[in-house]
């Protein structure tokens, strides 16, 4: 068994800072569970383009106030404390933080722990582990 404490990842190279939010990965493809765990700060008054291409991402907000914008058909999602979204079509989205936002968030495949987004807000695709189905 694994157990993993915040304090144990803040300062390590598994706390990635992205500019609108920060990302403390507690789970990474080297714990070999299929997926990562993260816990996300985003910055309150960002508004940031993502687009999981090669992941599935799920995200339970657990403090603070925003809404997602779908880019498909531009729906406004309103997202605070104790609502979880899930990006199950790799959805191109805009998130935007009214507030300061702590988000738990899973990935599948795991991320590596150091990845960034690109310009298109998007994560690289693990070569070791391919993409997840298209659904
Ligand atoms: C909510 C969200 O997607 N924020 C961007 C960072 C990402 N979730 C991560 O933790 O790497």
């Amino acid at each position: 068994m694994k157990v993993r404490a915040l304090e144990d990842v803040v300062g390590s190279n598994r706390e990635v800072d992205g500019g609108n939010w920060i990302s403390r990965r507690l789970l990474v493809a080297e714990d070999h569970m299929g997926y990562s765990v993260h816990d996300t700060l985003i910055r309150a008054g960002t508004e940031t383009k993502m687009w999981y291409k090669h992941h599935l991402e799920s995200v339970y907000c657990i403090e603070g106030e925003g809404e997602v914008v779908t880019a498909s058909d531009q729906r406004i999602w309103p997202i605070r404390k104790n609502t979880l979204y899930a990006l199950d079509q790799h959805d191109e989205h805009v998130l935007r933080a009214f507030t300061d936002m702590r988000m738990v968030c899973v990935f599948n495949p795991p991320l590596q722990g150091q990845e960034k987004h690109d310009a298109d807000g998007t994560y690289p695709v693990d070569s070791k582990q391919g993409n997840p189905p298209l659904m």
